[in-house]
């Protein structure tokens, strides 16, 4: 098979009329573990190299929950609208792909989240080497035939199996299966190899997954909710910054939100503050943010003289509104004169007050640079910075 010769149609137009239909949103769109059940989805797809285009199949209504959803992945993904029924919408998805068809295709609900890369590699193989591929449970439970309340018998379960998605077809013959079906066959079918079945296609079993579950009710999706919340790693993020500044003859430095008399001062549009620019790019590393050119361009003239707690200030407020909680800063000031230690507890507090942080969050070092180098010339003075920040609820 070539390259990215895997096409996948991700079925997300249904309204979940079992999971309470609109109310709350349509469940393919509904947050688990913090992101969209749809977003779980497609990221189980994205890993693959062979797996050339996603189709996701929505809602002629969803068309702005969909791209919110899936802001992410909007240069990997392709939206068409679906139907009245899945196969009508699973239709919608295939005659998509039909301008540059796959080889095969892998046909997927947007409501099964936990769908691996092992289970898609395991179908795609099947469909490849079979020509139609299925992902089945044997039933676990014992099975019984009921009517009006009352049990009628009890069906042998040997050789009976839940089927899962994806669904992995030969894309030409499932094309032509559909576009049969919709024509010729009586029933709807709520599965894509019922339709392969239906044309006489043998379909192989491969083993499907107990993580892989559909989402059909509203408590299916609670619990899928809890179990990601239970079980998420917590979210801490590192970030580091690093800056320097010259030193000229002068009156002062400040260091860490401290001024300190000195017979240099630093050279620079601000301040000059080595220490709060290396912990404000820190901090703005930790998500994504870019760092202090970014938000405070040496070009604008606002920022001439400015007092780097400012910059501090900012960066810290951009990392709560990602809902980022910070643990710690450590910054380690290169300078071999002045000497640090006799200001270090006023810098802690001065970073304290930027940041919120308590002392014990707070670390402030110091070392010389041995003489040599531009630090050790005393021709400038360098900063390193850590922050470490938790994100999420
Ligand atoms: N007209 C439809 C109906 C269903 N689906 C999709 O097919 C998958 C099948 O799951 P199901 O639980 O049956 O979804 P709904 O049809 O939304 O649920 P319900 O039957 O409870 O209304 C879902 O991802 C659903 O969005 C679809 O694309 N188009
Ligand atoms: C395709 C499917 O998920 C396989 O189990 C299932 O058939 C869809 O079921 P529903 O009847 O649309 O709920």
């Amino acid at each position: 098979m070539r390259k990215a010769d895997i096409g996948v149609i991700i079925v997300a137009a249904g309204r979940g009329e079992r999971a309470g239909g609109l109310v709350g949103g349509p469940k393919q769109y509904r947050p688990i573990g913090g992101r969209p059940v749809i977003a779980h989805t497609v990221a189980a797809f994205l890993p693959s190299e062979r797996i050339g285009r996603i189709v996701v199949v929505i809602h002629a209504d969803d068309g702005a929950l969909a791209a919110d959803a899936l802001a992410d992945h909007l240069d990997r993904i392709e939206f068409v609208v679906g139907a009245a029924t899945r196969q009508a919408s699973v239709r919608c998805g295939l005659e998509a792909l039909a301008s540059d068809p796959p080889g095969v295709v892998l046909i997927h609900d947007a409501v099964r989240p936990f769908v691996t890369p092992d289970l898609i590699e395991a179908v795609a193989l099947g469909a490849e080497t079979d020509g139609a591929a299925l992902p089945v449970l044997p039933l676990a439970d014992t099975i019984k035939r009921g009517v009006n309340g009352l049990v009628e018998g009890t069906v042998d379960r040997a050789g009976l199996f839940a089927a899962q998605t994806p669904q992995g077809f030969r894309y030409d013959l499932i094309r032509d299966a559909h576009a049969r079906a919709s024509v010729e066959a009586d029933a709807t079918f709520t599965d894509d190899a019922s339709i392969a079945e239906w044309i006489g296609q043998p379909v192989s079993l491969i083993p499907g997954s107990s993580d892989n579950v559909k989402l059909t009710l509203a408590s299916e999706i609670a619990a899928a909710d809890r179990h990601l919340k239970e079980t998420a790693l917590i979210d801490v993020r590192t970030g580091n910054g690093y800056d320097v500044h010259q030193l000229v003859p002068g009156d002062h430095v400040t260091l860490c939100g401290v001024r300190i008399p000195h017979d240099q001062t630093l050279l620079g549009h601000s301040d000059a503050d080595v220490g709060l620019h290396a912990l404000t790019d820190a901090l703005l590393a930790t998500c994504g943010a870019g760092d202090i050119g970014t938000h405070f361009p040496p070009s604008d003239p606002q920022w001439r003289g400015a007092s780097s707690d400012r910059f501090v200030r900012h960066a810290v407020s951009l990392v709560t509104a990602k809902g980022g909680r910070i643990c710690n800063v450590d910054i380690t000031l290169i300078s071999e004169a002045p000497k640090v230690a006799p200001h270090r507890e006023a810098m802690v507090r001065a970073i304290g007050d930027m940041t919120g942080l308590s002392p014990d969050r707070i670390s402030v070092k110091a070392t010389t640079n041995e003489t040599i180098g531009f630090v050790g010339r005393r021709e400038g003075i360098a900063a390193i910075a850590t922050a470490s920040v938790v994100y999420g609820d």
